[in-house]
């Protein structure tokens, strides 16, 4: 009855119909359908429309959700102007987490939880154009509203650079936000659904779902496996860095999973872009170099590169500062935390584990002029 299950490892907390992660294979099912062809085949757009819907759209409801999302993307004025006011001295996550919290203040049905997806689509189309506005002013540039006529992926390039993507960038970028999409119960979903399952209001289970991810052992990771690269500096620099690492037991960024057992799958597909966009990235030397010397070191232990380890170099090939990195993934996985917040209010029952107490009992209480 008391059995502590440290990190609830291994504890089941629901059923759910999102995402499979099989940890043993490798691989990822959403919704059913394998992420390998919808990272390659498919768009941000349509995967949302999929994990709303539980299938995939016609043409005419794939026009009808781009159009829905893009029209939902230019910021209340308020939150404009929370992001022009603290972008300099705020960093990106956490001026995120505030302004999708904000956004609650400009819906007057921010507590209606009738069709939470809905009211989750309006805060989702609206992060990336948080990002690229907290970008532009921290760099001293003029805001660039988004426009109605690019995907969401492309938009979202354009309006952090003011000038539209190629093709093979607004493609490496849609499969960012596919990749970083959805990945079953992890700390940030469960967090989502513990807030959810109070029946706060979807703002507040984002809020805690961006606030939750920001750690560098979850999506914070992106960031501080940028510095990893950064200090490693080259390639032939990546024994003697693993060997110190291994043998102080520290744990390297980017490596290491709670669900896999085998490298994580998307790690090819941030992998492929990489190559396409720029086949002599160096960043992209060194993390291959750095993970042939933790697989050989710490395979048999089950270490293997985990999606963070080439997201980094790729939003770097993209143009997105270190600082912003976990901010995209945040944008990518509020499609998930939006499946999971409906799953968990549609069948609710409110989040309420235990501890085991180890403290004492029967202290006598002395005033504090007695003590
Ligand atoms: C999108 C994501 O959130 S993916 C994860 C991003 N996070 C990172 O990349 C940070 C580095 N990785 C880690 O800290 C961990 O692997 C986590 C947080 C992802 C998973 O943590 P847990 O499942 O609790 O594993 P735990 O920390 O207990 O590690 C188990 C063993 O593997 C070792 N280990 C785990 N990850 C690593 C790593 N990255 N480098 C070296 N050793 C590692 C631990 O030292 C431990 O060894 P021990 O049994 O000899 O003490
Ligand atoms: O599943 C996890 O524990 C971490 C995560 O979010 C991911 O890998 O995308």
């Amino acid at each position: 009855m008391d059995e502590v299950k440290k990190g609830l490892e291994g504890v089941v907390v629901d059923e759910s119909r999102v995402c499979k992660v099989d940890g043993e294979e490798g691989k990822i099912w959403y919704a059913g359908y394998d992420m390998d062809d919808l990272a390659r085949e498919s768009s941000y757009e349509e995967l949302l429309f999929l994990l709303r819907n539980d299938r995939l759209p016609s043409g005419d409801e794939l026009d009808g959700i781009r159009d829905e999302m893009a029209a939902r993307r230019a910021l209340p004025d308020g939150v404009a102007e929370l992001v022009d006011r603290e972008a300099e001295r705020t960093a990106p996550m956490d001026l995120l987490r505030t302004s999708v919290s904000a956004l609650a203040s400009y819906d007057d049905e921010a507590d209606n939880l009738d069709d939470p997806t809905d009211k989750c689509l309006g805060v989702l189309a609206k992060m990336p154009t948080v990002i690229a506005r907290a970008h532009r002013v921290r760099e001293g540039e003029e805001p660039v509203e988004p426009r109605d006529d690019l995907g969401h992926a492309e938009n979202f390039l354009y309006t952090l650079h003011g000038e539209e993507p190629t093709e093979e960038e607004a493609s490496a970028m849609d499969s960012t936000f596919i990749l970083y999409a959805e990945h079953g119960m992890n700390a940030s979903t469960f967090s989502a659904c513990v807030t959810a399952s109070t029946l706060a209001n979807v703002y507040s289970s984002l809020t805690s779902a961006v606030g939750t991810l920001q750690g560098r052992l979850h999506g914070g990771a992106t960031e501080t496996v940028i510095d990893m690269l950064e200090d490693v500096g080259d390639a032939s620099n990546a024994e003697p860095f693993v060997e110190e690492k291994v043998s102080n037991k520290g744990k390297i960024p980017g490596f290491g999973h709670r669900v896999y057992e085998t490298v994580d799958p998307r790690c090819a597909h941030f992998r492929r872009h990489i190559e396409t966009l720029n086949p002599d990235s160096e960043l992209l030397a060194v993390a291959d170099a750095v993970r042939e010397e933790v697989e050989a070191r710490l395979g048999d232990k089950g270490i293997f590169p985990n999606t963070d380890l080439y997201a980094g170099a790729l939003y770097r090939e993209l143009g997105v500062p270190p600082a912003f990195y976990t901010t995209l993934f945040a944008a990518s996985r509020a499609a998930g935390w939006s499946a999971h917040i409906a799953e968990q209010i549609e069948d609710n029952r409110i989040m309420r584990p235990r501890v085991k107490f180890v403290g004492e009992t029967g202290r006598g209480y002395v005033p504090v002029d007695e003590r």
